[in-house]
């Protein structure tokens, strides 16, 4: 597990090397963040699509012998499984649930704290009514207060009531954390994307190749597993990140998939036993 954080390069200019690691690899795991990274970033929730390149590439590589593909979001499961067809394993609200081999794993301390999460986001619907364009979406394990549209001079309300109803409704049990324009109520323990992308991997055969792509900060501790034996890409930002390789938008993101889905299969044909011939 990498440690440290540094600015990650350009992919674009690692492809070869990427080809190289890839070729030695006996089988690829290719993890997937939802939003920002398959599909951009949009102002209401419920509009964000994948890109139509990057649903093709996520098909293309569900379909590639030899290449299992996951998506990991912060989105509750049943959305996101809507938004996404193909992967053969989808984790949501950032790793607290888990659908794969035909079941669906919850956490267990995040199931205990499901009715709390819920009351929550009940009391902050009303709290935050009168916030124009305010949205809280109760994703039953954890929740979110969108404040995209929010007007700015409205935000530090959408800060302080959030903080206030949590401090004094949420007890020891209940933290806050950030995102893109959205500030995360859950469940206050250690688990998190990386935890998923572990247990997800670990199904997987020896000497497979993990590669995570992610934009957020909630991705970081899924590079964090995966580094630095496998390959970790940051999507958009300009600060350090556990990752050691960054592409600028999901349309980057969709360019790489192509090659990998590419690549993929012309690394899976020179795997198989060379076909019998007539005499
Ligand atoms: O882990 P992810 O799949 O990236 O999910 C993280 C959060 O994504 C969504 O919110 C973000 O995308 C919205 C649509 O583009 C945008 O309006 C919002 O500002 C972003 O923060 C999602 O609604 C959240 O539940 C996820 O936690």
């Amino acid at each position: 597990m990498a440690e440290t954080e540094s600015q990650p390069r350009p992919l674009e200019e690692r492809r070869p090397q990427l080809h190289n690691r890839l070729a030695d690899a006996a089988g690829l795991l290719v993890c997937l963040d939802f939003d920002g990274t398959l599909a951009p970033i949009v102002e209401d929730p419920d509009a964000a699509v994948p890109t139509e390149r990057n649903r093709n590439a996520v098909a293309t590589l569900a379909a590639t012998p030899g290449i299992t593909t996951a998506v990991v979001s912060g989105r509750a499961l049943t959305d996101v499984r809507e938004r996404v067809d193909g992967p053969a394993i989808y984790a949501g609200n950032h790793g607290l649930e888990l659908a794969r081999n035909g079941s669906i794993a919850v956490h267990p301390v995040a199931r205990k704290r499901a009715a709390r999460i819920d009351r929550l986001c009940s009391i902050l619907e009303t709290a935050l009514s009168s916030v124009p364009n305010c949205r809280i979406e109760n994703k039953r394990l954890t929740g979110t207060v969108h404040f995209r549209s929010v007007p700015p001079a409205a935000e530090p309300t959408v800060r302080r009531i959030t903080h206030g109803v949590v401090d004094r409704f949420g007890g020891d049990a209940v933290e806050i954390s950030t995102g893109k324009r959205i500030l995360e109520i859950g469940p206050d323990f250690p688990w998190g994307k990386g935890n998923a992308v572990e247990l997800i991997a670990a199904d997987e055969p020896p000497a497979t190749t993990v590669v995570y792509i992610g934009d957020d900060v909630t991705d970081e501790s899924a590079f964090r597993a995966v580094e630095p034996d496998g390959i970790g890409i940051r999507v958009g930002g300009t600060g350090p990140s556990s990752a050691s390789y960054r592409v600028e938008s999901p349309v980057e993101v969709a360019s790489f998939l192509s090659w990998l889905g590419s690549t993929g299969a012309e690394l899976a044909a020179a795997d198989e036993p060379p076909a019998a011939t007539a005499d």
